[in-house]
């Protein structure tokens, strides 16, 4: 693994962990060659609402950085996983559900630098014959990690501030729909789908879905665990880039040719963060069971 920021203790002790930045070519053919790499799984990203925030950042590190590791994956014949995203569409896509191949023209910069990470690789797919996957993601939920400045945030902020405060302030409407996977599940379909032998893949970019859900919809699950919760509303600016992207996912398609199936929902989903969380934030504090559904 590697990133330019200092990796945490859990991290370190998973692995081996190096500094790398995607914006300095030649390190990452030393890399390459002195860890004999043979695949990238290439995560590096400024997500969508921090891409607004820092337009040329974004440019570099999502744009020039793709390029960088495309050529990389290319010249050393290495197979390339890049993700993509539900921000991949815009208000001009079918939102309910959003098929693979329909228009996209989305209006952020991380919109615009994955659909270019898409038909980059999938050209580098045709005319170079280079091993380049990419699967359009949902929302992407963990307890691990800190939210990354994306619009999906507020469905891990939540479970962190539930248990903090009893309280979350929500920047997103109540209604809002998104598309939502479990880290586990988001895992599991990057080694499935990376290990499947070519010719059973008819696309190199696949939509993959798992639960899709409002901001109230989840308020109302939280509350089952922790009941003195209350989520107040305050929309910002990340209010506009949800309005414009899938509602739900079609993915018909990963499922017909790869097998792809998820294994959370929105139920289970809650069970496993607040599981994870609820000792870290209440020790010692017995658990409360969660009330039933209504
Ligand atoms: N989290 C989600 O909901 C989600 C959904 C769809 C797709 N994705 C994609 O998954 C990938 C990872 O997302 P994330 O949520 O972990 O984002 P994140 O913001 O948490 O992580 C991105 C990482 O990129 C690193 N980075 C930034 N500049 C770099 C550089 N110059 N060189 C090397 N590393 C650099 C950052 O230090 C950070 O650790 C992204 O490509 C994102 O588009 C994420
Ligand atoms: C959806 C995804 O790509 C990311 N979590 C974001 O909101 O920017």
């Amino acid at each position: 693994m590697s990133d330019i920021i200092k990796a945490p203790d859990h991290i370190l002790e998973a692995g081996p962990f190096i500094y790398a930045d995607i914006l300095d070519f030649k390190n990452l053919q030393e890399i390459v060659v002195n860890y004999r790499v043979d695949w990238i799984i290439h995560f590096s990203a400024l997500l969508s609402a921090i891409g607004e925030q820092n337009v040329p950042l974004a440019m570099r590190v999502n744009i020039e950085g793709l390029h960088n590791i495309l050529e990389l994956a290319n010249q050393y014949k290495l197979k390339l996983f890049v993700p993509s995203t539900i921000g991949a569409f815009g208000p001009d896509s079918p939102r309910d559900p959003t098929p693979d191949l329909t228009i996209q023209r989305p209006r952020t910069i991380y919109g615009v630098a994955k659909v270019h990470a898409e038909l980059l690789g999938e050209y580098y797919n045709q005319r170079f014959g280079l091993d380049f996957r990419s699967l359009r993601f949902p929302g992407v939920i963990s307890s691990d990690t800190n939210p990354g400045g994306g619009t999906t945030d507020y469905a891990v902020a939540i479970f962190h501030e539930a248990l903090k405060t009893g309280r979350y302030q929500c920047y997103l409407e109540p209604d809002t729909m998104l598309p939502m996977m479990y880290i586990t599940d988001c895992l599991r379909s990057i080694s499935e789908y990376m290990e499947l032998p070519a010719e059973k893949l008819k696309m190199r970019t696949y939509n993959i879905h798992a639960m899709s859900f409002t901001p109230r919809i989840l308020a109302e699950i939280v509350k089952r665990f922790v009941p003195e919760f209350e989520m107040t509303y305050k929309p910002d600016s990340r209010q506009k880039i949800a309005d414009t992207w899938p509602m739900r996912f079609d993915d018909s398609r990963a499922r017909a040719d790869w097998g792809w199936h998820h294994e959370y929902d929105v139920e289970r989903l809650c069970q496993v963060m607040f599981d994870a969380l609820w000792p870290q934030y209440r020790p010692g504090k017995q658990r409360t069971k969660p009330v039933s559904k209504q």
